[in-house]
């Protein structure tokens, strides 16, 4: 006897196929596209650092939600629930601060020891990690990191981004799969700067020091992050949008979007195919920004499906990286991961289901009316019997079933905390 869930599928596959879509080639292609989930939505961006620092650098978790974690053991237990509720292939995307160690470790000093339990963690999900330098939420940051005038404070966050390296390479050797190691400082003025110039040219040349060892990509990708501006810094921001394209463009680093990071109605959609000439990697922040760089939970809204799309429809699969940011601290923190990351992913199978080769020929024969027809037709395809099949496949709840496991958690965990 068939599930609801088969029987909807085996209609579904008929109809994919109709329009000569494999729904098993969608499925097979979505199993080979990992997101990586951000650590920080588990704890509001804190860290484990054992001085407890308040979040600076401009960004904000806002919001009081019980439950969140207050050390590693309670994160990965957290991930775990959320990753099994989230189908297909994931990593992990760490930053610095989220070391452990018994004592306190400076900044400069982070070692791959301090990242031992969750490379063993990594490994027993099968799983690949990803890393950050942690540039905010120390007093050293406080005025500036790599753009410091003060060359000791500058040489302090340039050994950080060496050391973070070591970290980064560590996680690709041991787990086999390259860690993308993003940079992103907030570095800015929050009124008028005279000197615009000079703090670029500290930021190229305390880059330049960081990434002046040789990495094999196999382990390592060093990405560099842009940002329109922070909080507290409005008027000023060193590492902005041009100034990593050409970084990244000159040194061949890759370079990281994140859609939060831009004036409010551009999108980091359309700028995939622009930079992805001129640079080997792409690594993508899915967020969601609200009036700013809120960092909402992703929705599977027109601009998730943008990127999703133009993944899929240029066959970017091996040079961008799909990462996520939000940080959302007025919801179960569990949920927002589950609902961000099944977002992304619904969107790329969405993507993988859509019928690309004749919508391209109807755009190359100037039919746009077939093109504007078909593109507006195939959003009430079945897709959505495609994502249940592939939820049950992974053994995964299949529609909002997931949320009565995070309940279930809420209670008998995170309300204990
Ligand atoms: C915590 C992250 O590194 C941070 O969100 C960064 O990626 C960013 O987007 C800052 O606005
Ligand atoms: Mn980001």
């Amino acid at each position: 006897m068939m599930t609801s869930v088969q029987q909807a599928y085996q209609l579904a596959k008929q109809q994919f196929a109709d329009m000569e879509i494999d729904t098993e080639v969608a499925m097979a292609a979505l199993d080979r596209l990992p997101v990586s989930v951000h650590c920080w939505q588990g704890d509001d961006v804190a860290g484990f650092e054992l001085q407890s620092r308040d979040l600076s650098g401009g960004i904000q978790a806002t919001g009081r939600y019980p439950g969140k974690a207050h050390n590693a053991d309670e994160l990965r237990a957290d991930l775990e629930v959320a990753f099994a509720l989230i189908p297909g292939a994931k990593r992990l995307n760490l930053h610095a601060s989220y070391l452990e160690a018994d004592n306190k470790v400076e900044r400069n000093e982070v070692k791959p020891q301090h990242f031992v339990n969750w490379v063993e963690w990594a490994r027993q999900n099968k799983m690949g990690l990803d890393f950050n330098p942690t540039y905010f939420s120390h007093p050293l940051s406080q005025e500036a990191t790599l753009t410091h005038q003060n060359k000791e404070i500058r040489d302090f966050w340039i050994e950080h981004g060496k050391a973070c390296r070591k970290i980064s390479e560590y996680f690709g050797r041991e787990l086999g799969t390259a860690s993308v190691m993003n940079i992103w400082l907030p570095d800015g003025s929050k009124d008028l700067v005279i000197d615009r110039f000079a703090p670029r040219q500290r930021l190229m040349a305390s880059l330049d020091e960081i990434i002046s060892e040789k990495i094999d990509t196999k382990y390592h990708l060093d990405a560099v992050e842009s940002k329109l501006f922070g909080i507290g810094l409005e008027s000023y921001t060193a590492g902005s949008n041009e100034f990593y394209i050409a970084y990244a463009t000159s040194r061949q680093t890759a370079l990281c979007l994140d859609a939060g990071h831009f004036h409010p109605t551009e999108v980091i959609s359309d700028k995939i195919s622009a930079v992805m000439p001129f640079i080997p990697h792409l690594l993508l922040h899915v967020s969601r920004p609200v009036r700013w760089d809120s960092d909402h939970v992703v929705l599977l809204d027109d601009e998730t499906q943008a990127i999703a799309n133009e993944i899929i429809r240029h066959s970017l699969f091996d040079r961008v990286h799909i990462g996520l940011d939000f940080f959302d601290a007025s919801i179960n923190r569990i949920a927002a991961w589950v609902i961000g990351t099944r977002n992304m992913k619904k969107a790329l199978l969405k993507a993988l289901l859509e019928p690309t080769a004749v919508l391209r020929q109807a755009e190359i024969n100037a039919d746009f009316t077939t093109r504007l027809a078909l593109l507006e037709e195939q959003k009430s395809l079945p897709w959505q019997a495609v994502w249940d099949m592939y939820c049950a496949c992974h053994d995964v709840p299949v529609g909002s079933r997931w949320l009565n496991e995070v309940r279930r958690y809420e209670s008998a965990v995170l309300s204990q905390r």
